[in-house]
């Protein structure tokens, strides 16, 4: 295999990734976008096919970090797609175009599908929220610009409380925010007008992969009678279930739910760590997206319209 020098930003972003300190679906999109265009521009490639190899070495990289959240494999091939032209100077131009307009319709598409989230919010209501997502923020964010008042039950999502980040995020926008342990979700329900969730991946059915807890969430709030919607942008979509591949949950490091040493102290143990799962469709009321509101079972008509050329790898070596 040749061996293709990738840019110090690439090599530092698909750590963070990794690591977590980029995270949440969209976040992680816009950052390996970037990522590649920062390759394009120190990319030291004295040929066209230097250039695009370079270029498929860097998606390589940045795309083995985190297996489930399908933003990510989207978003590269969206700038590798539009990769084109006959010499090193265009390709190069021909990418740092392609980011940017990627992450500006990122930009554009959360501030929809917040407006039509929003719709979905009367003055008053209580949310539910899991995890962090910044899609499902903006439905706040937008509804409280409309001058709604809305309050927040937060989850904080065990293992890494990322509920924190959506705690501070929410009181920023003046929200008060009430935060609960995962386990005492099902009681706070009573006092949730809706639930609110972000996604990672979407599957042509309808499946919802989210935060791990989200589905036990989902089945709760339809004993309870409380609705619960998705917000997520189309590049959430997973083209690759239109062909009946399922999505995969990635595993994460055991001591995040316990450290070592206690664990030690217990004695021989198993321990398992899913960062996802899948909620099914017929636990899911909504899907928000930038192009409206879809019933889970739908969703599959915009998935092919959006992804109908399918799940190609532009990043393989040819
Ligand atoms: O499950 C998570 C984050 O998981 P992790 O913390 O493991 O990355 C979020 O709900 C989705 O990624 C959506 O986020 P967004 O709406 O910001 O894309």
């Amino acid at each position: 295999m040749t061996d293709h020098r990738l840019a110090p930003d690439v090599e530092e972003t698909a750590e963070a990734i990794a690591s977590m300190e980029i995270r949440g679906a969209a976040t992680i999109a816009a950052g390996a976008a970037e990522a590649l265009g920062t390759q394009a521009r120190e990319a030291e490639a004295d040929s066209p096919a230097a250039f695009r190899a370079s270029m498929r070495a860097a998606a390589r990289r940045l795309r083995e970090t985190r297996p489930t959240a399908v933003s990510l494999p989207n978003a590269l091939r969206y700038v590798l797609r539009r990769m084109d032209g006959r010499n090193v100077d265009a390709l190069r131009e021909s990418v740092t175009d392609a980011v940017a307009e990627f992450v500006a319709q990122l930009d554009r598409a959360q501030e929809d599908l917040g407006r039509v989230g929003a719709n979905r919010l009367a003055d008053g209501d209580t949310v539910m929220t899991h995890c962090h997502s910044t899609d499902a923020l903006a439905c706040i964010e937008a509804a409280v610009e409309g001058g709604k008042e809305i309050e927040a039950i937060v989850k904080e999502t065990r293992p890494r409380n990322q509920g924190h980040i959506t705690a501070e995020q929410l009181r920023g926008m003046g929200v008060p925010v009430t935060l609960i342990v995962d386990s005492a979700a099902r009681r706070y329900l009573n006092e949730a007008d809706h639930v609110l969730v972000g996604a990672d991946s979407i599957a042509a059915d309808g499946g919802v992969i989210n935060k791990i807890g989200t589905s036990g969430l989902a089945v709760n709030a339809r004993e309870r009678g409380v609705p619960i919607m998705t917000a997520a942008q189309t590049i959430k979509l997973h083209p690759e279930t239109l062909t009946g591949h399922t999505v995969e949950i990635e595993m994460r490091d055991e001591a995040e739910v316990i450290d070592p040493e206690t664990r030690a102290g217990i004695g021989e143990i198993a321990v398992e760590n899913p960062a996802f799962d899948v909620t099914p469709p017929r636990y899911m009321d909504a899907i928000v997206t930038e192009h409206g509101q879809f019933p889970p079972e739908s969703i599959v008509t915009l998935m092919r319209e959006l992804f109908g050329e399918g799940a190609a790898e532009p990043w393989a070596e040819p």
